[in-house]
């Protein structure tokens, strides 16, 4: 690819030098023609022949250019694509927080697009703006030094500006940052608290921070760019035509009426001072898009580096579907340990529930299982094996989850349900969605199972659940780790999901975190979490026997249901 890049630039090069021919074949023929006498024919035929190749060839030469680095950047993009998907699909499941997936959607899409200018463009952008003032100059050099000055004669007044507006800008553009950041947080401030704030009539308090906020940004915005302004008003118009061309034409007749140079090479310079302006303003925007390509390599590297999943180099097949955690421990990059020392034996054909206070670690505990993250000490074993040497295409096989945030893809009904067996023959299908208690739902739908997420197909949170269920159903695997939804608890929809989890589990090793202890009365056992460590176990009547930590919680939550 660089070398598709390299040969862009030759290319983009050759093209520029190309287009320089005609001004000289202009010049030329200027000579020609105003010699005295009658027009040569011979002479001025092969001048017209040679422009006019010279025009194909630096419009070929140019298109072929940017045909290149486009083959080039065709290929950087479909690579690095590939490489993103990947590499996301050996990063570990607990990777994709939303920050991290607002990350990943802004390196395939934005991050990936700004690569274009630098890879398509760029190069051969930038070769040509500074070929051509270079060929012209050097082309008057070649016909008077004189002339290759004056055709330069406005460009210090541009650069000494430019340097000028430049001083300082990094630390002022913090400056504007930040105070980009403080209006920000001036109106997230007001919208959150709009209604506290209106409530104890503290409105025009809160306006009073936010107009702050704004005026000193504004001041010191003002304060940068009016002396900016000015000077931008000086640079452009020392590289605007008619300053140029003046110039040019002023120094031109003064250089013929000395007798340094003929008419026709004084025309040839005012033709080439003419173009040096234009190709200052490509320099210019190929500079900024750069920064900001180089910005988004940089994130893009980052996506890349993401540490993988360590996967086994000669995996082991888990013997059963019971599930083992052995004085198991993991703390979060950064953070304390949150579960610690837990050894738990989950026998298939039995339901286990996690309970404990929010915070408890029920679902760090849970994710271990999937390899969400890998456990700090201790192990996770499936079927006798560590889940660290099993191949995650056949853990994912045994171990189905259903989780709290249910994502339902852009797709249709029955595509989101087959996604764990794209296989399923509708009667299956139909079945798994009637034991979830979604089949009547989706038949209410305009186009019942081909109705699509998001278009004609709406779900409710609880409904979105039970959706969910009907997929792990399929896909039929024989370990289940299920986060209870909190969040949909309206009687009638948390009935049906109970109806559905009881159906999901038959057979199964469950390992499900209960929210709310009414669901899990008639369960195998039930693992009591504090602080991320086991303080009880046993089954519902074993527990409430025992008059401790479980017996409390149960008072309190009937205490609080009979109210
Ligand atoms: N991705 C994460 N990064 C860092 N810390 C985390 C992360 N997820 C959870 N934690 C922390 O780990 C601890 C246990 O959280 P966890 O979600 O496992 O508890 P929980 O018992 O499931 O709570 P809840 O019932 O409120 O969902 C908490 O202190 C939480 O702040």
């Amino acid at each position: 690819m660089a070398s598709l890049t390299r040969l862009g630039v030759v290319l983009s090069a050759l093209g520029t030098l190309a287009t320089l021919v005609p001004f000289v074949g202009i010049a030329e023929l200027g000579r020609v023609l105003l010699e005295p006498g009658p027009v040569d024919g011979a002479e001025v035929w092969p001048i017209a022949g040679v422009v006019a190749l010279a025009l194909v060839i630096g419009w070929a030469a140019n298109g072929a250019a940017l045909s290149v680095t486009h083959a080039a950047d065709h290929r950087l993009q479909a690579s690095l694509r590939r490489r993103i998907v990947h590499r996301l699909g050996r990063v570990p499941l607990g990777w994709y927080s939303d920050t991290n997936s607002g990350l990943v959607r802004k390196a395939a899409q934005d991050d990936i697009d700004d690569l274009h200018h630098l890879i398509a463009h760029h190069d051969v952008e930038m070769t040509g703006a500074i070929v051509l003032p270079l060929g012209g100059v050097a082309y008057l050099c070649w016909l008077d030094w004189r002339l290759a000055l004056l055709a330069i004669a406005t460009l210090p007044v541009y650069l000494v500006a430019y340097g000028s507006m430049m001083r300082g800008f990094v630390q002022k553009m913090v400056e504007l940052d930040a105070g980009v950041a403080r209006v920000s947080a001036a109106i997230v401030e007001f919208v959150h608290g709009i209604i506290v704030v209106k409530v104890f009539g503290q409105a025009k308090r809160a306006h009073r921070a936010y107009d702050d906020a704004v005026g000193e940004f504004g001041d010191k915005y003002a304060g940068w760019v009016r002396p900016m302004l000015k000077l931008e008003a000086l640079t452009s118009m020392a590289l605007s035509a008619p300053v140029v061309a003046l110039v040019s034409l002023a120094g031109g007749i003064w250089f013929v009426a000395e007798g340094w140079v003929t008419p026709i090479e004084a025309l040839a310079e005012v033709l080439v001072a003419m173009i040096i302006p234009t190709t200052l303003l490509v320099l210019n925007q190929g500079i900024t898009a750069q920064r900001k390509a180089t910005a988004a390599a940089s994130r893009i590297v980052a996506l890349l580096d993401i540490p993988p999943l360590p996967v086994p180099a000669q995996p082991r097949e888990p013997a059963g579907h019971d599930v083992e955690f052995d004085d198991v421990s993991f703390a979060y990059e950064g953070t304390d340990t949150v579960v610690s020392g837990i050894s738990l034996h989950c026998l298939p054909g039995t339901v286990t529930a996690l309970v404990g206070g929010s915070g408890a670690g029920k679902s760090t505990l849970a994710k271990l299982v999937p390899r969400f993250y890998d456990v700090t000490s201790g192990a996770v074993r499936v079927g006798g094996v560590d889940v660290r040497h099993i191949a995650p295409e056949v853990l994912y096989r045994k171990v189905g989850f259903v989780l709290q945030d249910v994502r339902l893809l852009h797709g249709t009904v029955v595509e989101n349900l087959r996604l764990g067996r794209p296989d399923a023959t509708e009667d299956e299908v139909i079945a798994a969605a009637t034991a979830a208690r979604i089949h009547d739902r989706v038949l209410a739908l305009p186009r019942g199972y081909d109705s699509v997420i998001g278009e004609d197909a709406i779900f409710s949170g609880g409904e979105a659940q039970r959706m969910s269920i009907a997929r792990a159903l399929l896909a039929d695997t024989p370990i289940l780790v299920l986060d209870e939804a909190t969040a949909y608890a309206d009687p009638e929809s948390e009935a049906q999901i109970q109806d559905a989890l009881s159906v999901l589990a038959r057979g199964r090793t469950v390992l499900v975190i209960a929210h709310r202890l009414a669901t899990i009365a008639g369960v195998d056992k039930i693992v009591v979490l504090d602080g991320g460590a086991v303080v009880e176990q046993g089954t519902q009547e074993e527990l409430i026997a025992a008059n401790g930590r479980y017996a409390r919680m149960w008072d309190a939550y009937t205490e609080g249901s009979t109210r």
